[in-house]
């Protein structure tokens, strides 16, 4: 896709095609950033390019910028955009570390992840608990960023004990996770909490990793799906632009019990969550929204769930603190 917007002819200057495949760079790397996927990146790069275009005053950036938007458009519309639209989902792999970890711990932690073989084609975060969020993004491996683990739904104000997005963009956090089954069961957190919760990270520029999943009983009484379409429909309320927004399948049955579910049952959870997006919000987020798995993922049991072809990526507790993490994060590449 980069070397279709940046196709350049050879009149133009030497001087417009630095600058634009500068901008073109840029803007894709700012697109990954924002977890907008392949698909979505020739529409992403023509806004961007419009916005830019529109506010510049030097003519020389801006004949090289209107090259690039007049390529781009040429090429959304002749189907590139089409062909990018297959689901082709950047595999992202979250370690929740929930709380647990010292400063020495989190250290070694993020020292075994540095020195370690990690698939580049992986997304990878980490979410330390929030008292340490910043000691870590002083030592966390530029290939991998880090998430909290909860926040407030508003900006600031009289919520003690609470933490807000602008707070966590403040000291350089880009993800956050709500709605875990601990925030939500033993936290009493509600639908209409964490859609207020999702509303205002995404409005502050906070990606999303958004976990839903059903209890024990919930499953053994034919519920599953009631219960993932009413947790889908309050997150979707929550969000306006899907680009930043991981969906995490979490039954509740398989965290920290070692009870995972199998890849057959990963794999219809998440084709109906699939469908449910498709229906309610559209087909292209549908296919470009990463769904992921947690409930006691290990190193053994990740590349038969990694083969799924629902399965987008593993949001994982407790072997995230555990040399497995790295087998977890590759589990693609042993396939
Ligand atoms: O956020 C992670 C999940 O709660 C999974 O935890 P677990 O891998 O320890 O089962």
């Amino acid at each position: 896709m980069l070397h279709t917007i940046c196709k350049f002819n050879s009149n133009v200057m030497l001087g417009k095609l630095y600058l634009s495949l500068g901008i073109c760079v840029k803007l894709l790397y700012d697109s990954k950033r924002n977890g907008i996927n392949k698909g979505q990146n020739v529409v992403f790069i023509c806004n961007k390019l419009s916005t830019i275009a529109g506010n510049l005053k030097n003519t020389t950036l801006l004949s090289g910028v209107a090259y690039i938007f007049h390529q781009a458009k040429r090429d959304v519309s002749s189907g590139v955009q089409a062909k990018n639209m297959d689901p082709e989902r950047q595999f992202f792999v979250g370690g929740n570390w929930k709380m647990n970890g010292s400063r020495r711990e989190i250290e070694d932690l993020l020292k075994n992840l540095e020195k370690a073989d990690l698939n580049p084609e992986v997304e990878v975060i980490v979410a330390p608990p929030s008292v340490y969020l910043e000691f870590s993004k002083c030592r966390v491996p530029k290939n991998i960023m880090l998430a909290a683990q909860n926040c407030f739904k508003v900006a600031k104000g009289a919520f003690t004990g609470e933490i807000s997005p602008a707070m966590l963009k403040d000291i350089g956090i880009e993800w956050v996770i709500l709605g875990h089954s601990e925030r939500r069961h033993i936290f009493c957190e509600t639908d209409t909490l964490i859609c207020e919760k999702v509303n205002h990270s995404r409005s502050e520029g906070l990606c999303v990793i958004a976990c839903v999943g059903e209890k024990l009983e919930e499953r053994e009484a034919g519920k599953t799906q009631e219960v993932i379409s009413q947790q889908m429909k309050s997150i979707a309320e929550g969000v306006k632009d899907w680009s930043g927004v991981v969906i995490a399948y979490e039954p509740v049955w398989a965290i920290g019990t070692g009870k995972t579910a199998t890849p057959d049952q990963a794999q219809e959870v998440h084709c109906r969550i699939r469908e449910w997006l498709k229906e309610n919000v559209s087909p292209t987020v549908a296919a470009c929204t990463r769904i992921i798995y947690g409930g006691s993922v290990t190193g053994k049991n990740c590349r038969e769930l990694a083969k799924q072809c629902d399965v987008d990526g593993f949001l994982v507790g407790g072997a995230s603190l555990k040399p497995e993490f790295i087998d977890i994060i590759n589990a693609t590449k042993q396939k």
